[in-house]
């Protein structure tokens, strides 16, 4: 009898079936952890090429596992071939796990009926009541989440003491292990079988969940002891993996470095740099300087008289302001220099990458999408190596390098869902970089201020701009706080915004987009959905957009502040939430926010606490973790990413938010990159399942979201990142008289239409309140 195991060196195969979940990586991960020696592969339910070989592909795995997702089993495109696993030929036969749709999939192809639950259960964590038998034995106390809209019904019910079990009619050859028995709504509900004669078990929950308890990995364990005892004791056989089969075959390592990009015509080709890289060198005939000044007595300084002073405020600029919040440690001001720096942008309408110093002389490459673009800024980055000076003050996190945005369209360009047609109409850009020779860094926490230029011969300018900032420092009464006057400032402004034409989203429209996305999540297409409409504030004539963005950072201060000028796009924001940084040392971090609560009267911290201590609030930041986790284990590894914050209260200025922090280990220098571009667009803006639930919220809100929902930041030379998600911003194209300010909120379906309304209004106005006010009320 031949043996399937680790013979001759030979590593275990687990074929890891994925339905487009968001928390595929992290099962492939538990998968990896748990079954020694083992190696997850994985393919996707539409994959054509491995359904037409399905046996002879079957044949070369140990095990398979086959994933959560969006949708109903008996839907074609929900599961793909994943119901044909269910008819494999007795010699084929091989050991199969079924989690959440896998396990519903597995129930109906045996009989089962799987119907809508009378009330979906998502970021649910709740205990399993199980009797320690087949895959649940030795594995404890189990608490386990639970991600579903959707029943199996078996036919039979559970025994009052959750043991007895005689064979239903309908599904004769299923077995049932565990249950949830707390749900008063939904009355009992399986949680897990297996078949009575063949190597197949399902489990509705999600071991793999961050609150899932260690139970979930000892499952994982009990059940891959089962499956290779199973093989062993059927003689089965696994099929050598041929070389040629490997190369070209579908399935592919995940929790791993992810698939490299195509080379496109942007990218740097075998040798040297790709065209854009080229043509950013040939601006300073090829040389490269690093030079930076430090200024350490900036206590009495503030950003906006540092803009002003040196007279930044009404042109080109790209400000990254962490708006005297005490989360927000650092302040960025890229400078823009005419003829010299050079703007690139990539529109998702037509995959054409441009790029100029001015607005003569546009260099544009057609591209392949937008895969081709990242490729084609970390060549740039690439070539600027900085040499570092031992004076150098090596700790700020910016030395120069990219400025700039990602749109939420181009975020989903790189996920495969189209954009909304009336994107092809627009002409702001979707990805908008500039790189910043000339910078300006202020750390607040240590109140230093840096001056740096990557420009050769730039010492005048270095000492101009630090003589400037020397004697700015001096100037007493210099400060950022409130005056108690009303300003020459505030009453322009005031006489520009009072001919200003306010559209706001339609309570009724609104709230009934929100039993639409309720519908979606009861029908299991998505577990939670970040809904969001546009206000517009239309303003005639001139507005001063630099006095404008003082007074939102004065009003709604927020550690993520942005004042960005660059080509034909004005952005004024005061985000509470970063996306995601990397250091140059690889350390990274996401922190997203889910969970909001309105501050008010009657408002106290403590109450706020209770609130976002509930389980709506803790569902829904949950889904958003686990999606994260997701998204960074794809790149790195689910062993080198781990939750080091679960659900902390934040205070912000108007509102109480539940935030989360995911970090990660990165391999090296260029996977910051890879990290973010393979996560957009931001998990706390989309929802979960991310792919699917971004198709409904496109359909639904009708309308592209443009740079709202995107993210802002910079990537330096030195390989660091930081990049903020675009929220409680306005936004406006510079020919138009037109500012958008994008607003939403989860959905969930514990969510009511009512309260979703007001929680998508307290976080616009957040912004328009901030903008129309002189002075905070406080
Ligand atoms: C959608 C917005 O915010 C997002 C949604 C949040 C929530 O649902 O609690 C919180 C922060 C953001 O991730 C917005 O500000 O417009
Ligand atoms: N997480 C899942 O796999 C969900 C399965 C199915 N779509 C449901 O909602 O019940």
């Amino acid at each position: 009898m031949a043996i399937a195991g680790r013979l001759g060196g030979r590593r275990h195969r687990i074929l890891f079936v994925d339905a487009f979940d968001s928390f595929t990586n992290n099962i492939v991960g538990l998968l990896e952890e748990s079954c020694a020696d083992t190696t997850v592969e994985l393919v996707h339910i539409d994959d054509a090429g491995f359904q037409k070989n399905i046996e002879s592909r079957i044949d070369q795995f140990d095990a398979v596992v086959v994933g959560p997702g969006p949708g109903h089993p008996s839907n074609p495109d929900d599961v793909g071939f994943i119901n044909h696993l269910w008819q494999l030929s007795e010699e084929r036969m091989l050991p199969i796990l079924g989690i959440c749709l896998g396990f519903q999939s597995l129930c109906f192809a045996h009989g089962a009926t799987v119907e809508k639950l009378a009330r979906a259960r998502h970021g649910i964590v709740n205990r399993v009541t199980h009797q320690d038998d087949d895959i649940f034995s030795g594995i404890g106390d189990l608490e386990a989440t639970q991600y579903h809209s959707l029943r199996a019904n078996l036919g039979f019910a559970a025994g009052d003491d959750h043991v007895s079990w005689t064979p239903s009619e309908t599904c004769p050859d299923l077995q049932p292990l565990a249950w949830d028995v707390d749900d008063e709504l939904n009355g009992p509900i399986v949680m897990g079988v297996r078949h009575t004669t063949k190597p197949f078990w399902g489990v509705q929950f999600h071991p793999e969940s961050i609150c899932t308890n260690k139970a979930g990995k000892a499952l994982i364990q009990s059940w891959w002891d089962l499956a290779r005892d199973w093989s062993r004791r059927n003689g089965r056989e696994v099929a050598p993996r041929l070389q040629e089969k490997q190369a070209n075959g579908t399935a592919h390592k995940v929790g791993g470095q992810s698939n490299s990009t195509s080379n496109g015509d942007a990218s740097p080709g075998e040798q040297g740099h790709g065209p854009f890289a080229e043509y950013l060198l040939s601006i300073t005939d090829g040389k490269i300087s690093f030079e930076q000044s430090v200024s350490k007595t900036i206590e009495k300084l503030h950003l906006p008289h540092v803009l002003e002073a040196l007279g930044l405020a009404q042109d080109q600029v790209l400000v990254l302001d962490s708006q005297g919040h005490p989360s927000g440690r650092y302040s960025i001001i890229g400078l823009v220099m005419p003829d010299i720096t050079a703007q690139v942008s990539y529109r998702v309408a037509d995959k054409t990458l441009r790029y100029a110093t001015g607005p003569t002389k546009q260099q544009s490459i057609q591209l392949k999408g937008i895969e081709e673009v990242w490729p084609a800024l970390q060549d740039a980055l690439d070539v600027f190596q900085p040499p570092i000076p031992s004076a150098f003050e090596k700790n700020i996190p910016f030395w120069g390098g990219f400025m700039g945005f990602v749109s939420y369209e181009a975020g989903l360009e790189g996920i495969d869902v189209a954009a909304h047609p009336s994107c092809e109409e627009g002409t702001l850009p979707d990805v908008s970089f500039a790189f910043i020779h000339r910078s300006i860094v202020i750390d607040h926490h240590a109140s230093n201020l840096v001056i740096q230029s990557l420009l050769p011969d730039d010492e005048e300018w270095l000492a101009t701009t630090s003589r400037i900032i020397d004697h700015l420092s001096s100037v007493s009464g210099t400060s950022d706080a409130v005056g108690t006057g009303v300003s020459l400032e505030d009453r322009s402004l005031d006489l520009a915004l009072s001919r200003a034409k306010v559209t706001r989203p339609a309570e009724r429209e609104y709230r009934e987009k929100v039993l639409r996305c309720q519908d979606f999540l009861a029908s299991g297409d998505s577990y939670e959905l970040c809904l969001t409409d546009e206000t517009t504030i239309e303003i005639s004539g001139e507005i001063n957009e630099w006095d404008l963005y003082k007074r939102l950072r004065r009003n709604n201060p927020a550690p993520h502040g942005a004042f960005l000028r660059l080509g034909n796009m004005t952005v004024i924001g005061s985000s509470p939430e970063r996306f995601l940084r990397w250091t140059r040392g690889g350390q990274c971090q996401f922190r997203p926010i889910k969970g909001t609560v309105k501050k008010g009267p009657g408002m106290t911290r403590e109450r706020a606490h209770e609130i976002l201590d509930s389980s709506k609030e803790r569902a829904e930041n949950l889904m958003i973790v686990d999606l994260i986790r997701h998204d960074l284990s794809g790149v790195i590894g689910a062993d080198k990413t781990w939750v080091s914050k679960l659900m902390v209260v934040e205070e912000y200025e108007t509102v109480y938010q539940l935030v989360s922090v995911i970090e990660g280990e990165l391999p090296d220098k260029r996977a910051g990159l890879e990290v973010l571009k393979s996560s957009l667009p931001p998990g706390s803006m989309t929802g979960a399942p991310k792919k699917r639930s971004c198709e409904i919220l496109r359909d639904i809100e009708k309308r592209p979201r443009g740079l709202y929902s995107g993210v802002i930041g910079y990537m330096d030379i030195g390989g660091a990142g930081d990049f903020s998600v675009v929220i409680r911003t306005a936004v406006r194209g510079s020919k138009d008289s037109t500012w958008r300010v994008g607003a939403g909120g989860a959905v969930t379906i514990q969510s009511t239409d009512e309260a979703e309304f007001h929680e998508m209004e307290t976080k616009q106005s957040s912004v328009l309140a901030s903008l129309f006010q002189q002075q905070k009320k406080s």
